[in-house]
């Protein structure tokens, strides 16, 4: 058993928190945010993660998780200090560190004997060594910093915090060494690696590691794209591929690109790294460019469909950056939203968990509906831009009969071409053949 403080509960903090709660060690949670603490702190989960309520009210119950705004009393009694903190991308693309520099600066003036402090916001190559920096400038008391970066999903983020397929820590302080291999044990029971390294190394896997998968997927999405020019079915060529097991089959799934809160500014803030030491990331400089137009991929099918869009009302489902989310960061559904109002179509929206986020954010820029039949009614077409299990398998007599006439243009290519073959409608995906009704 261990005290923990994590500092910063968004969907790393606090799946973080709960789940070291969970494996028996007590954990207090902080953060700025005090109604979100207040919401916390009433059993409320503030984010929609599948399976982290369970453990959540467990843990809450049992009195091993606990919530404030207040860093000092959190800290205390803690051996490991946890920073979740925002690191969202600057304008020239490089990470923010200001939220994880700033509360170093705070760790600093308040820490009375040796703590472990460790990173698991993402984080530039170096920033171990800048956060030292910054609490050493306060205290002469004894730290240690530890990169440890978080390799865990949204939607999948419990399962991937209590089962990883590795951990990864940076630091060559023995002691902080020890710590972390014993507050880790739980986690790594079935074989699955824990891998020490120094703190460099240990940030650069992060970027390393999330540039590797955009990259994959952009690759996907560009032969997904020739894959519509020569006639040749992605589907195909995806499953031949991957079958190979040097390449896999996980994360060849071609789309409307890449979104959420971590691809699209890690890829950029790695290319900025490189850019600070005179290195170009010619690679990830194009998977850039690659997805900043797959985002937009459905948006050059419509046009080529209707040519003017002015007047065209569409229907949306999905809005998430992906399934089981709430997230909308970055998501393509809103960059494909905004395409298509600027041309003066107008959209109603459905998506089954993240309407609320996208109403804060767009307002009544676009319409919502309450299920995903409501959004059909009277609409040119059905849009689909994030593969939610409850599109998958739905009823084509309510898309056909609420649709003006019956046009899917699928960007996650959620159903297989030969059962919508026999449904009737005109369907259009990624990298596919396009379907048209036999009249
Ligand atoms: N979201 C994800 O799936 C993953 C995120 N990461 C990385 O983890 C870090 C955190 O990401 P998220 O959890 O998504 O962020 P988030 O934006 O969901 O949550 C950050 C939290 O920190 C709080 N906060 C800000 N300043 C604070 C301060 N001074 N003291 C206490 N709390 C403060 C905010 O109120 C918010 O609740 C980022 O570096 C991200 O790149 C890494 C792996 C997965
Ligand atoms: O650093 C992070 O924040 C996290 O970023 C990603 O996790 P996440 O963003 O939650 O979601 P993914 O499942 O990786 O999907 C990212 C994007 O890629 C897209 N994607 C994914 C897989 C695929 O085959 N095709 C594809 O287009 C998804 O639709 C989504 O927009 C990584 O998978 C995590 O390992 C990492 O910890």
């Amino acid at each position: 058993m261990k005290n923990i403080a994590v500092i910063g509960t968004g969907y790393v903090g606090l799946v973080t928190g709960t789940c070291f709660a969970e494996t028996g060690n007590n954990v207090t949670c902080v953060d700025i945010d005090a109604n979100k603490v207040e919401r916390m702190k009433g059993g409320e989960v503030p984010i929609y993660e599948p399976h982290l309520d369970v453990l959540f009210e467990r843990n809450i119950k049992q009195e091993r998780l606990k919530f404030t705004t207040e860093l000092a009393p959190a800290i205390e009694d803690a051996e490991i200090i946890f920073l979740a903190l925002p690191t969202p991308p600057g304008e020239d693309g490089s990470a923010d560190l200001s939220y994880v520099l700033g509360v170093a600066k705070d760790l600093g003036k308040i820490i009375k004997e040796f703590k472990v402090i460790v990173d698991k916001s993402t984080v530039p190559v170096g920033t171990a060594d800048q956060v030292s920096a910054a609490i050493r400038e306060e205290t002469d008391i004894p730290f240690a910093v530890v990169s440890n970066p978080e390799f865990l999903r949204e939607g999948f983020a419990v399962d991937d915090f209590m089962n990883p397929d590795r951990v990864v820590i940076g630091t060559e302080d023995e002691k902080a060494k020890t710590i972390m291999n014993e507050l880790y044990q739980p986690f790594i029971r079935d074989g699955h690696p824990l891998i020490f390294m120094d703190e460099k190394s240990a940030e650069l896997t992060k970027y390393a590691a999330n540039s590797f998968l955009a990259t994959k997927i952009t690759f996907m999405n560009e032969v997904a794209n020739f894959c519509e020019i020569v006639g040749a079915d992605v589907d195909r060529v995806r499953e031949g591929m991957g079958a190979d097991t040097r390449i896999g089959h996980r994360f060849l799934y071609p789309g409307i690109g890449f979104g959420g809160s971590c691809f699209p500014k890690d890829v950029s803030a790695l290319m900025k790294s490189g850019n600070d030491h005179n290195f170009n990331f010619s690679i990830i400089d194009a998977v850039l460019n690659v997805n900043n137009q797959q985002r937009i991929k459905l948006l050059d099918k419509v046009l080529d469909h209707f040519g003017d869009i002015e007047g065209k009302k569409f229907a949306l489902w999905g809005l998430a950056f992906k399934p089981d989310t709430d997230d909308i960061r970055e998501a393509p559904a809103l960059y494909l939203v905004d395409e298509l109002t600027k041309r003066g179509a107008t959209i109603t929206a459905f998506d089954p968990e993240a309407i609320d986020n996208v109403k804060n954010v767009i307002g009544d820029k676009i319409e919502y509906a309450k299920n995903q039949y409501e959004v059909l009614d009277g609409a040119d077409a059905l849009l689909i831009a994030t593969e939610w299990s409850v599109f998958k398998n739905p009823d084509f007599n309510e898309i056909k009969s609420r649709l003006k006439s019956p046009i899917i243009f699928d960007g996650r290519n959620i159903f297989n071409l030969n059962d919508i073959r026999e449904k009737g409608v005109f369907y259009s995906s990624i990298g596919r053949q396009t379907i048209i009704p036999k009249v």
